[in-house]
């Protein structure tokens, strides 16, 4: 299974992205610049956390215009899986491949520190490897992480079970302790923690790999005879 981890000016967790996947994962990867014009050759699509465009207007805000969303559009549409993390969730929020946005913390501070959170569904691509309702330890890193949405929106994420992932004890504010939504299809998974920081032991934990063990599992049970 080949990823890609897309780069923008101002990324800073594409490199931790990458050994993930890698080292721990241990599946092909490859770097691909904003300026990129074609992912055809990619099964996964994984957006970084950092600040984009310096976060300039909006975080995301900026990096939405780069040639390669449309290519990413592209790959979502075509149920491939797209992972944002913490900045990259916040590019497909204003890309609108997922619904609502994103608020300054509450507290009005950045935010760096290991959260617990609740994987409130389990029955996603992005999600398989863990329990139903399990609590899993993966660190924060934000100053805009505040999710927030309409009412109907938030009605009809519960009603499609498009919540991934809740805070167990909220960091930011975030409207229903949102920590990570899927898109209706379930092929599109944002989250503000960010699991490329939890793969190993050494690092303090290793509950972030069982997502990528998550993709891999969904991808080969679609694609690969007798996975
Ligand atoms: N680690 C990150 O991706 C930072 C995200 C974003 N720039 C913020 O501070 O909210």
């Amino acid at each position: 299974m080949k990823f890609a981890v897309i780069v923008f000016p101002g990324s800073n967790c594409d490199v931790d992205m990458f050994h993930a996947i890698k080292d721990e994962l241990g599946e092909e990867v490859e770097y691909v610049w904003h300026d990129a014009d074609n992912l055809d050759e990619f099964d996964a699509i994984l957006l970084p956390g950092g600040f984009s465009f310096g976060d300039y207007l909006r975080t995301g805000a900026i990096a939405r215009f780069s040639p390669v969303m449309k290519e990413v559009v592209k790959a979502a549409e075509a149920g491939k899986p797209v992972l944002g993390v913490c900045n990259g969730f916040q590019i497909l929020l204003e890309a609108g491949l997922l619904p609502g946005g994103m608020r300054r913390n509450e507290s009005l501070s950045f935010i760096c520190k290991p959260v617990e959170l609740k994987v409130e569904n389990n029955q996603t691509m992005f999600t398989n490897a863990y329990g139903q309702g399990e609590s899993i330890m993966i660190p924060v890193a934000h100053g805009e992480g505040n999710y927030y949405c309409d009412e109907e929106t938030l009605a009809k994420l519960k009603a499609n079970n498009q919540i991934a992932f809740t805070y167990n004890q909220n960091p930011n504010g975030s409207l229903a302790d949102i920590a990570g939504i899927t898109n209706e299809k379930g092929n599109v998974l944002g989250m503000m923690p960010h699991p490329e920081r939890a793969v190993d032991e050494l690092l303090g934990g290793a509950d972030g790999l069982k997502m990528f063990q998550s993709i891999v599992k969904a991808w080969r049970e679609a694609h690969v005879v007798n996975a």
